[in-house]
């Protein structure tokens, strides 16, 4: 593991960007598995930088994000889809038909699931971005005595619905369940590049990057990944040696 502290969550920002224009710039046709949450919002900021720039052109990229909430449209405020169109696509040049997000609001969930896969098996990720949940979750990839392999339905934990509730009005309306890539598709992406800024996840960053690997810390699994960049601010990174 490859793991950069920074003294300011700009400056890991700038790193990741440079990350992928670089990827882009050697590889125009670039797969990206991309993430949500508010982790990666400075990263993106600085990739419509550097496309306003014209530093670099998503023509070509192809994106696959890591989940969605069941149950939300679309055109929901708080979907995944949403989300990625106001942080990052509706900015760039990519075509519509190049992203792509489970479909949480699919009529049968679990032949959605296995299309997502069908679709990823094809194209794994050159560089997977992930950010890292409270409770060591990746996607929605929820602590547990087994993980999933693919694509599948989860049970939000009450641990991360609080969480998330910051976004919504009301943690009533946090959705129970999502769909989320399993961590043996998160796995196969060439680059794994895990982000996390703040104090309040120092302990699960270094439980996730030095301690036992156990299906309790989902992120633990990372550590049998052999590219991962691991991107921290100074705050995440305060607990390691
Ligand atoms: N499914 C997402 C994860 O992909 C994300 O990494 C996590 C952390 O979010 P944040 O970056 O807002 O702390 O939240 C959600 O649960």
């Amino acid at each position: 593991m490859d793991i950069k502290i920074f003294e300011t969550s700009e400056q890991l920002d700038n790193y990741a960007a440079e990350l992928y224009v670089n990827l882009i710039a050697s590889k125009p046709n670039a797969v990206l598995g991309l993430a949500t949450g508010s982790t990666p919002i400075g990263i993106y900021d600085k990739l419509i930088e550097s496309y306003q720039n014209k530093k670099v052109s998503f023509r070509d990229v192809t994106t696959y994000n890591l989940d969605e909430y069941i149950g939300l449209t679309p055109d929901n405020d708080q979907s995944y889809a949403y989300f990625m169109n106001k942080q990052l696509f509706s900015h760039i040049d990519i075509p519509k038909e190049q992203t792509h997000l489970p479909n949480g609001n699919a009529a049968d969930v679990e032949a959605e699931c296995r299309r997502y896969d069908a679709l990823i098996a094809h194209n794994p990720a050159d560089i997977q971005l992930l950010g890292l949940g409270n409770n060591g979750h990746i996607g929605f990839n929820e602590p547990d005595d087994k993980l999933t392999f693919g694509t599948h339905i989860v049970e939000l934990q009450e641990e991360t619905r609080q969480a998330n509730a910051r976004f919504f009005s009301s943690l009533d309306d946090v959705p129970t369940r999502a769909v989320t890539m399993g961590v043996g598709s998160i796995m196969k992406a060439k680059t794994i590049l895990l982000v996390v800024r703040g104090s309040a996840k120092s302990a699960i960053v270094k439980e996730a990057l030095t301690g036992p690997i156990t299906t309790k810390v989902p992120a633990s699994l990372l550590q049998t990944h052999q590219q991962v960049i691991v991107l921290l601010d100074r705050e995440a990174g305060r607990m390691l040696g």
